[in-house]
């Protein structure tokens, strides 16, 4: 490669998402340990509606990673034509279920059933995806709230990379509910600059050029090339997109980020795989999640005892 093609710069540091999902699953484990000697066992809930094959993996893997790290997990499988008249009555059974500290409810939802009001039926202390309005408002306000999964393992990830993070200007590609928002949230309260860049910016990439720290999540396999980015950024991919691929005339499914790492790799000074960047992180921080919530109601639940 020539000097006139592209800067000279060492290629980009893989930020390692699974071998820190590792260590935070060691730590909720621990922490596991350490709630059974005062005699509780964290429970999840896992509500999956439908046939998703990708689903099916996701909720297959949860439960895998809960038995690892001693959390009993409680799996309930529904067919796609379940109403939500049921689902709700499921929800209100499992917000009263002492063995249930933890409810996830699998997205996306049959179209039929509104996501809304089966995420806000959840009782916010039980919400380990963090996605109820009062987790949402008090993540925004630095009270104590349970955090979206994906936007806290991102900021981990972000920490065990670069340290403080005061002063750097974080841009966040993307603003759903469940990841752009709250991470726009957290890398605030972390001290950055913070700019949310989404399909109706103007001048989107000269934007994330200014970036120090990248969050790209949008779904767009590959979007965000060395164009979008400043030299030296350490870039978060959230991205997961299966896309469909002939290879030697096999045909097969590849999972690739919103970010074209042939091309930021040369420029970024570090950047998330996919897979094993994000991903791990997501469900090592559902673990927390739960750990905390059924923390939070055991002591909840001894000091009513107290009064
Ligand atoms: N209520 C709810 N909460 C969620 O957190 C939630 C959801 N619904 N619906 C679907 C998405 C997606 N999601 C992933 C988690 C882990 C990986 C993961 O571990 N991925 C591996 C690869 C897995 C593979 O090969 O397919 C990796 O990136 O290394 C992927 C995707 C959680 N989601």
């Amino acid at each position: 490669m020539s000097t006139l093609e592209s800067p000279q710069r060492s290629p980009a540091r893989r930020i390692d998402g699974k071998a820190c999902a590792e260590r935070v699953l060691a730590e909720v484990a621990e922490g596991v340990r350490q709630l059974a000697s005062e005699g509780v066992t964290p429970g999840l809930a896992v509500v999956l509606v439908g046939e998703d094959p990708a689903s099916q993996v996701y909720v297959r893997n949860k439960v895998r990673q809960a038995h690892t790290v001693g959390i009993r997990s409680l799996e309930h499988r529904f067919d796609a034509d379940l109403s939500q008249a049921e689902l709700l009555a499921l929800i209100d059974r499992l917000n009263r279920d002492p063995e249930v500290s933890g409810i996830l409810v699998q997205l996306p939802l049959p179209a039929h059933i509104d996501e809304q009001a089966v995420i806000q039926a959840i009782v916010p202390a039980k919400d380990v995806d963090g996605f109820h309005c009062e987790n949402a408002g008090a993540l925004w306000q630095g009270l104590p709230a349970l955090i979206p999964c994906t936007p806290m393992g991102c900021m981990r990830l972000l920490h065990e990379t670069c340290g403080d993070l005061t002063g750097k200007h974080a841009v966040v590609v993307g603003r759903s509910n469940i990841v752009g928002k709250p991470m726009a949230a957290l890398l605030l309260q972390a001290n950055c600059t913070v700019t949310l860049v989404h399909s109706r910016s103007r001048d989107a990439a000269a934007i994330c050029r200014q970036a120090d720290i990248m969050v790209a999540a949008v779904g767009r396999p590959g979007m965000i090339d060395a164009t979008w980015l400043k030299p030296g950024a350490v870039v978060i991919d959230v991205g997961i997109n299966r896309i469909e691929e002939t290879h030697d005339g096999e045909h097969r499914t590849r999972l690739v980020g919103d970010v074209d790492h042939a091309s930021a790799e040369r420029l970024v000074a570090a950047l998330t795989p996919v897979p094993g960047g994000v991903g791990p992180m997501t469900i090592a921080c559902l673990m927390h999640n739960t750990l905390i919530a059924a923390r939070t109601l055991h002591r909840r639940a001894a000091s009513l005892a107290m009064a």
